[in-house]
C-alpha cells in the first residue's frame, strides 16, 4: 500500500509498482541481472530506499563473490575500506562431504583423517546487518531491506543464500539470517553486524565441537580442528558460550537460535551431566580467582586443577584464554618452565581459535620465549 513507501518523496527513479513486501524475482529479470537503478562507486551499488539510517549496499566481487550489506554509511565506509588480499584463502571441504544427520538436518562430516590444526574452511560473508537495525526498523519494512539486499547478490551467492536452512519460519530471508549468523564487529561503538556465510551454514553445533573458528578483520570466516578427526565423524562447532552449565545451554540454543540441541554431551545420562556441570562451576570458580590479581589463592595446584578440568570437559575449541592465564599465573609464582609450557600452547591454540594476529597470540609468544623478562615474571609474588 501507499504509506509503506516511505522512499516516496527522496527516490527519483521508482515506481510505486515497486512498493513494499516484493517477491525475491521481482528485483531480477530472466537473465539474474538486475534490473534496478542504483549507484556505482568502487564496485559498490547504493540503493536509494533506506529506512532510519539503514541502506542496502551490493558488491557483485567482494572476496569474488559478492556481498550486501544493511547498515549505516560510516559502516559501509569501514568495509569498502578493507584491504583484501589478492591471495585470500579459498573454501575448503576437500576432506569432508555434506550428509544427513540424525535429528539435526544437513551437516558436515570427515571423509578422511584429519588433524589438529588443519584448516577445514575459509568462507566469505554474503550479507551483513547492523544488529541495531532490528531494533530501529519496523519490521515490515526490515522484511523488505533484507529482500531488497538478497535479491541484489550474484545470481550463484544468492542461491547459495537461499539454500541454507531456516528455522523459526515466518520471513524466508530472515529466518535463515538468524539461523546462520555470527556477530561481527567492524570496529568503533557502532559496529556489530550479523554477518551470514553460506558456507558455513552447514556446521552443525556440538556443545563440545571439534573445531574452532574466528573471523579475521578482512571478514574472512576460517574453521580449524582443534582436536584429531577420524573418517565418519561429524564436523561442529559451538554456537554457545563454552562454561555454560546443561540448562543454560539448552536454554539458549531454545530461546535464542530456535532448536533443543541434542549433542552427546546434552544427552549424558543425568550423573554424567551433573559431572559435567560441577566441572564447570569448578573452572568458573578457579577463573575468577586465578583473574583477580590481588587473589592469594593461586597456587600450581589450582593452576593444573584448572586445564585438568578444560581437558577432561573436552572444551579444546575454548581452551587458549585457559591456557593464557595459566601461563600468566605460573610466571606470576616464578614457575618459568610451567610457565613457558602453557605460553606456548596459548598461543598455538589462539591461532586456531582467534587467528595468528591476535593479541594474545603475539604476547604469548613473547612470554614463551623468554618469561623472565615478561612483565608478568613474579609480579605478584612482590606484591604480595
Ligand atoms: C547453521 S544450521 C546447521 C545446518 C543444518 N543442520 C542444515 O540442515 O542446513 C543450524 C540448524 O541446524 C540444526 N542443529 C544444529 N546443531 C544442532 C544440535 N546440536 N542439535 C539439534 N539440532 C541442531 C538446527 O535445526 C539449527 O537450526
Amino acid at each position: 500500500s501507499m504509506n509503506t513507501c516511505p522512499w516516496i518523496g527522496f527516490s527519483l527513479d521508482f515506481e510505486q509498482s515497486m512498493c513494499a513486501y516484493m517477491e525475491l524475482e521481482a528485483f531480477a529479470d530472466e537473465s539474474g541481472e538486475y534490473r534496478r537503478d542504483s549507484l556505482e562507486h568502487n564496485n559498490w551499488r547504493t540503493f536509494p530506499d533506506c529506512f532510519d539510517d539503514y541502506c542496502v549496499y551490493t558488491n557483485d566481487n567482494f572476496h569474488g563473490k559478492g556481498l550486501s550489506l544493511i547498515t549505516t554509511a560510516s559502516n559501509h565506509h569501514r568495509v569498502k575500506e578493507l584491504q583484501i588480499p589478492q591471495t585470500a584463502l579459498e573454501l575448503g571441504y576437500e576432506k569432508t562431504r555434506i550428509a544427513e544427520i540424525p535429528d539435526k538436518g544437513r551437516g558436515l562430516i570427515a571423509t578422511k583423517t584429519i588433524r589438529k590444526g588443519e584448516r577445514i574452511l575459509a568462507a566469505k560473508p554474503a550479507l551483513l546487518v547492523h544488529r541495531d537495525a532490528f531494533r530501529q526498523v519496523a519490521m515490515q519494512d526490515m522484511f523488505y531491506l533484507m529482500d531488497l539486499a538478497v535479491s541484489n547478490l550474484p545470481k550463484a551467492r544468492r542461491e547459495s543464500y537461499m539454500g541454507q536452512a531456516g528455522s523459526m519460519g515466518s520471513h524466508k530471508i530472515t529466518d535463515i539470517l538468524f539461523t546462520n549468523s555470527f556477530q561481527v564487529t567492524l570496529g568503533g561503538h557502532d559496529g556489530f553486524h550479523y554477518a551470514n556465510f553460506p558456507e558455513v551454514s552447514v556446521l552443525n553445533h556440538d556443545c563440545r565441537p571439534n573445531m574452532a573458528f574466528f573471523i579475521d578483520g578482512n571478514l574472512t570466516h576460517h574453521t580449524h580442528a582443534v582436536r584429531d578427526i577420524s573418517p565418519g565423524e561429524e564436523l561442529t562447532i559451538s554456537y554457545v558460550d563454552a562454561l555454560q552449565i546443561r540448562s543454560e545451554r539448552q536454554e539458549r540454543t531454545r530461546n535464542s537460535l530456535g532448536f533443543s540441541c541434542t549433542c552427546s554431551q546434552c544427552t549424558l545420562p543425568k550423573e554424567e551431566l551433573d559431572a559435567s556441570d560441577d566441572r564447570i562451576r569448578t573452572i568458573s570458580r578457579i577463573e575468577r580467582e586465578l583473574s583477580n590479581v590481588n587473589s592469594k589463592e593461586p597456587s600450581p595446584a589450582m593452576i593444573e586443577e584448572y586445564i585438568a578440568l578444560y581437558k577432561t570437559e573436552g572444551l579444546d575449541h575454548n581452551i587458549a584464554g585457559a591456557y593464557t592465564l595459566a601461563a600468566l599465573n605460573y610466571n606470576f609464582l616464578g614457575k618459568a618452565t610451567l610457565a613457558k609450557k602453557c605460553a606456548r600452547l596459548s598461543a598455538e591454540a589462539g591461532r586456531l581459535e582467534n587467528g595468528p594476529d591476535a593479541g594474545d597470540v603475539r604476547e604469548m609468544t613473547v612470554l614463551a620465549e623468554d618469561p623472565e623478562s615478561h612483565w608478568s615474571w613474579k609480579a605478584k609474588a612482590d606484591r604480595l
